[in-house]
């Protein structure tokens, strides 16, 4: 199997892991599945597609790296440890941090083509 191929087949492994283990990434999923289908039946500008498809990103990317973050964690400290503790919590607000700026852009976005 060639270089590329080998790197494909290992990031897919990581995403299925994340998929199989953390709930809060499906929810994710769900989320930019409605908010793609909004997208069509609003008929939004280009634009505002490259807003909603970088924080689909955004997130997505987010929640892959709490996920490895959790897994580093749980390997080098399974004991309890304060700055473990504090890594595993910076990593899921940097998830927070994300939902919460798509979450605006969704209301920009969306909430005057509703009303
Ligand atoms: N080894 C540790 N030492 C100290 N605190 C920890 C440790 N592991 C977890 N914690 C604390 O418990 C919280 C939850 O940890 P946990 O591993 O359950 O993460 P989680 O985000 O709930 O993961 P998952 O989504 O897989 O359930 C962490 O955010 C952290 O504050």
């Amino acid at each position: 199997m060639n270089r590329f191929l080998k790197s494909f087949k290992f990031a897919a492994k990581g995403l299925s892991y994340t998929i199989a283990t953390q709930p809060n990434f499906i929810f994710h999923v769900v989320a930019a599945v409605l908010v793609v289908a909004a997208g069509w039946y609003f008929d939004i500008s280009k634009g505002e597609w490259l807003a909603v498809l970088i924080c689909i990103g955004l997130v997505m990317v987010a929640e892959l790296l709490n996920t490895a973050f959790e897994a580093l964690v749980d390997w080098l400290s399974p004991e309890f440890n304060v700055k473990a503790g504090l890594v595993k919590d910076i990593a899921a607000g940097a998830v927070l941090v994300a939902a919460l700026v798509a979450l605006v852009v969704a209301f920009v976005i969306f909430v005057p083509k509703i009303f």
